[in-house]
C-alpha cells in the first residue's frame, strides 16, 4: 500500500505501519479499557481523603509505566471487518480499546442507516445534568462520516452542522442514526440525529465530508463493530 500524504507532504498515516492485532488481544485490551473507564469516573466521583488520592495516584503512575515498558508509537488496527473496512479499534468514538471512548456500538442496517447504541456517564457532563455537546459533536461527526464511508464517498469533515434540540441526559442508553442524503463527486452529505430513551430527538446534525485530493488507504476508516 502506498504511503498516505496530505497536502505539503505530511504523512497522515500508513496502514503498513500499524500492528494489526488479532481478537483474542483486541477483547483483552476492551477489558482494560473498560476498568480504565471506571476509573476515570471514579477520579471525577471520589470523595476519599487526600492521602488516599495520593496513594492512589501513585498507583496509578506505576501502572501506566508498567503498560509503558513496550509501547507502539501508533494505535493498532484489527483485522478487516465486513464492508472490507479496516477496523479502527483506537477510534475515541467506537474503539473499545480505547478508555475515552464511550464507546458507540455500531451497526450498519437496512436502507443504508448507521446506527450506535452508546451510554454516556459523568465524565461527559456540560451543563449539570447533562451531556456537554462537544461530546454529540464527536459522536455525530464519526457516525455521519461512517454513513459516508459505507453509502457514499469516504472523506475528511468539511463541515458539520449541528442543532441542539433538547438537553441529552447522561447515564441513559441514547441511539445515534445517520444516513446519507446525497453524493456529489468527491462530496459526500449526511445528516444524523441522537436520541434519548423514549425516542426524542436531542440533537440533530448534518455534515459533508469531502474525499481528499491525496490517497486514501484501502479501506481507511472503522467498520460496523470495533
Ligand atoms: C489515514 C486516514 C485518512 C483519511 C481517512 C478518511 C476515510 C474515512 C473513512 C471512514 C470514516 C470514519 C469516520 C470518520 C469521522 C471523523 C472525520 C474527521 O474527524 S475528519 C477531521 C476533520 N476534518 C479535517 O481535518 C478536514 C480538513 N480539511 C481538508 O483537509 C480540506 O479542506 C478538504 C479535504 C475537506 C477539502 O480540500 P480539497 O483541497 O481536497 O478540496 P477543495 O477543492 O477545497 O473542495 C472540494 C469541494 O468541496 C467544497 N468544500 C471544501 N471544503 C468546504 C467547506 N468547508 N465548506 C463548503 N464547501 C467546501 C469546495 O467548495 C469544493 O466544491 P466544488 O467541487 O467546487 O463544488
Amino acid at each position: 500500500m502506498t504511503e498516505v500524504e496530505a497536502a505539503g507532504g505530511r504523512t497522515i498515516g500508513r496502514l503498513e505501519d500499524r500492528r494489526w492485532i488479532g481478537e483474542e488481544r483486541a477483547a483483552q485490551l476492551a477489558e482494560l479499557a473498560a476498568r480504565v473507564r471506571e476509573l476515570t469516573e471514579a477520579v471525577v466521583l471520589t470523595e476519599v481523603d487526600s492521602a488516599e488520592i495520593a496513594a492512589v495516584a501513585e498507583q496509578v503512575a506505576a501502572l501506566t509505566a508498567r503498560l509503558n515498558a513496550a509501547r507502539d508509537q501508533y494505535p493498532p488496527m484489527a483485522a478487516e471487518g465486513t464492508n472490507g473496512m479496516v477496523r479502527q479499534l483506537a477510534s475515541p468514538v467506537t474503539g473499545r480499546i480505547n478508555p475515552i471512548a464511550p464507546p458507540v456500538t455500531v451497526t450498519v442496517c437496512e436502507g443504508g442507516v448507521v446506527r450506535g447504541e452508546f451510554t454516556l456517564n459523568t465524565v461527559y457532563e456540560g451543563p449539570p445534568g447533562f451531556v456537554h455537546g462537544g461530546v454529540t459533536a464527536l459522536v455525530l461527526d464519526q457516525m455521519l462520516g461512517l454513513a459516508a464511508a459505507s453509502g457514499g464517498v469516504p472523506g475528511l469533515t468539511a463541515t458539520l452542522d449541528m442543532c441542539y434540540r433538547r438537553p441529552t441526559p447522561y447515564g441513559v442508553p441514547l441511539t445515534v442514526e445517520a444516513r446519507v442524503t446525497r453524493t456529489e463527486g468527491r462530496k459526500t452529505f449526511a445528516e444524523a440525529h441522537v436520541l434519548a430513551p423514549g425516542g426524542k430527538v436531542t440533537v440533530e446534525a448534518t455534515a459533508m465530508f469531502v474525499r481528499p485530493l491525496f490517497q486514501l488507504p484501502q479501506g481507511t476508516g472503522a467498520s460496523e463493530r470495533n
